[in-house]
């Protein structure tokens, strides 16, 4: 990519016009000059307003044109590992996290700030009070920093554009969006109405949050970037639901959709460029915060070449928990000039990257990856004979689907009992005998896999029942991750994280038999109504119920599964062709809108392949298991 030292730089796009095309109409040049500088102006500034900032000579910004991916940091000579090549005071460059924003928010000045504050301080309170295996309320804290963000903007939009004292009202959302101005600017925000001149175009058009609904529905079909799609979407969809009256008094003389847009604008610069706040400062490490010029570094998990730390010197704890440390960015290997720096956004996989980051990583050489597989897959071809005689078969088919549907909770629940006490077995097994292989693998995965999650499904009614069952149902899965290669060569290593990921889960699907079993027989003897049996289930799984070979089952109920998924997310492969060919005729959209619809369809193409080839993967290796 080019690069030009700072003085002659030529500015391309800034994170908000990414992905749009080079080709920009002569009207909208001006507007697109002023968004072009917002990195190198955030940049310079940040510098300038932090004295204690350091920032090694050998790195600068790099600005790249929009197909080459945007902003990101460039070594313009070698540095050696080890080296630290950023370090920013956070106090000093105007970090964006939601705890010190809302603090500083006088009570009644502000509709919006006033909202954010309950929706804040009822998540901490939670946080407080929650049970251990609860879900964490990172989600709801995620959208007040989006919220916030999104007011900011709004406020700075009008600000900018010189609206009028009244509209423009002093305080707290003013003060702040002058202080943090240059970072908001270097942020997606598209604040203003489409014209047929100047149609309106998606800051982040990648992003889920910017898909169509047939995109999300036809071209993900089956993934689980279609589940997490749907629930960010909907999720999106409350919180504005919520927020509507308030966000509508302070800005009341801007037009909905311009504050819808700064809503979903907001929504995607935080999901792509907020932190973890690993200091432990906002409660477990579950707040988010947004750091200038760090966030400027683009993703390799591959082949990272740095990482980013909190540098503090002896004793400065306390420091660190009051949000005052240093963020440290240091080089992991040597890096050559000419490279650009890549930091690990973490262990994820496709699909779990392309919705928060908009993106898919390509695969180089392997990476961890995962897919789920339904706990219950097909139940009604398993042995319908066992339930019913042949002209019964439909009618109670669905019957049984029924009674796993309604006992969803319990089985999930038992399942998971069944599998942490066969992990107590297993864990005592392992002290006792001290397994080298196992701890080896254990320590690679990424911690992510080393619990054992369900999560729902949705999926599309059997055919011979449609008509009892004209809704889509959930379908309970259980994540399975393992490390998968570019090519099919399978290594030897990774044969042994095959065979990991399968014995990790194989305690649930134990569970899921023992639990099809019991139904099948309470209905058979005509009780429909009892509940599973939670104990039998897990001693089945930890195959402490000797007298019967659930491991045979459980490998069946795999084997099923894996082919369940793969013939869904196959199935739909031709999806994204068509519906490109629709596209061109049917919809005869312009250039921009086409370009956007093939980054869409490639994305979709990405996310299928890796969660196929986790799926064939592990097929394979059940097949050498058994
Ligand atoms: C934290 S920002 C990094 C800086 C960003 N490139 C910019 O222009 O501001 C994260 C965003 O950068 C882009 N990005 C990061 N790593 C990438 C990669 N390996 N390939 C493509 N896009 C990437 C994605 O759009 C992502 O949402």
């Amino acid at each position: 990519f080019s690069f030009s030292p700072p003085s002659q730089r030529t500015h391309y796009a800034s994170s908000s016009c990414l992905y749009s095309s080079p080709a920009v109409k002569e009207n909208e040049q001006h507007e697109n000059q002023q968004q072009q500088h917002s990195h190198s102006l955030l940049w310079e500034k940040t510098l300038e307003v932090a004295p204690d900032s350091y920032v090694n000579p050998a790195i600068d910004l790099a600005i790249r044109p929009p197909e080459k991916g945007g902003t990101g940091i460039l070594a313009v000579d070698d540095v050696k590992k080890d080296t630290i090549v950023l370090c920013l005071p956070l106090e000093q460059v105007g970090m964006i996290d939601a705890a010190s924003i809302l603090d500083s928010a006088p009570e009644g000045e502000d509709a919006v700030f006033d909202m954010l504050n309950v929706m804040w301080n009822k998540g901490v309170a939670s946080e407080k009070n929650k049970k251990k295996g609860e879900d964490t309320q990172e989600g709801e804290r995620l959208a007040v920093l989006v919220g916030i963000i999104a007011h900011l903007q709004l406020t700075r939009y009008k600000d900018k554009t010189a609206w009028t004292a009244t509209e423009v009202k002093e305080g707290h959302a003013l003060e702040e969006s002058r202080r943090l101005g240059l970072f908001l600017d270097a942020m997606p925000l598209l604040p203003q109405q489409p014209t047929p001149n100047n149609p309106l175009q998606h800051p982040f058009p990648t992003h889920f949050l910017y898909w169509d609904d047939d995109e999300i529905e036809q071209l993900l079909q089956g993934t689980m970037a279609q589940t997490k799609a749907r629930e960010v979407r909907a999720g999106v969809g409350l919180v504005i639901r919520e927020w509507s009256a308030a966000f509508l008094k302070e800005h009341s003389s801007m037009k909905q959709s311009e504050i819808l847009n700064a809503i979903f604008s907001a929504f995607t610069a935080v999901l792509s460029r907020s932190f973890g706040d690993e200091a432990g400062r906002d409660l477990d490490g579950a707040g988010r915060m947004l750091v200038p010029l760090v966030d400027m570094l683009n993703h390799d998990s591959e082949e990272p070449n740095v990482s980013w730390q909190w540098h503090v010197g002896e004793g400065d704890e306390e420091k660190i928990k009051a949000g005052r440390g240093d963020i440290a960015v240091t080089t992991l290997k040597d890096v050559k000039k000419g490279e650009e720096l890549y930091k690990c956004y973490g262990w994820r996989p496709a699909w779990d990257i392309a919705s928060s980051y908009g993106f898919v990583p390509r695969l180089k050489k392997e990476r961890w990856e995962c897919s789920v597989i339904p706990l219950f897959p097909a139940v009604l071809d398993l042995a319908p004979d066992v339930i019913a005689t042949p002209n019964q078969i439909s009618n109670d088919e669905t019957s049984l689907d029924l009674l796993l549907e309604s006992n969803y909770g319990v089985l999930v629940k038992a399942v998971l009992a069944a599998v942490d006490a066969a992990n107590e077995i297993e864990a005592r097994q392992n002290t006792d005998s001290g397994s080298e292989i196992a701890s080896k693998v254990k320590t690679d995965r990424p911690a992510q896999l080393d619990r054992l999650e369900v999560m729902s499904l949705f999926r599309p009614p059997p055919a011979l029942t449609a008509n009892d069952f004209p809704f889509a149902r959930r379908q309970p899965c259980v994540v399975v991750g393992t490390k998968i290669g570019a090519s099919d060569q399978i290594t030897s290593s990774n044969q042994q994280y095959h065979r990991e990921a399968l014995k990790k889960v194989l305690p649930a699907y134990r569970a899921a038999a023992s639990a099809i079993a019991q139904l099948r027989l309470n209905h058979k003897n005509g009780d429909s109504s009892s509940s599973i049996q939670a104990s039998q289930m897990a001693m089945a799984a930890a195959s402490l119920d000797k007298g019967t070979d659930w491991d045979e089952a459980a490998l069946k109920l795999i084997r099923l599964g894996i082919n369940d998924r793969i013939q869904t997310i196959k199935g739909d492969g031709k999806a994204a062709s068509t519906w490109l060919a629709q596209s061109t005729t049917v919809r005869r959209l312009d250039e921009i809108s086409l370009q956007h619809r093939q980054f869409r369809a490639d994305m979709s193409s990405d996310i299928r392949e890796a969660e196929l080839n986790v799926l064939h993967t592990l097929y394979n290796e059940l097949n050498t298991l058994a």
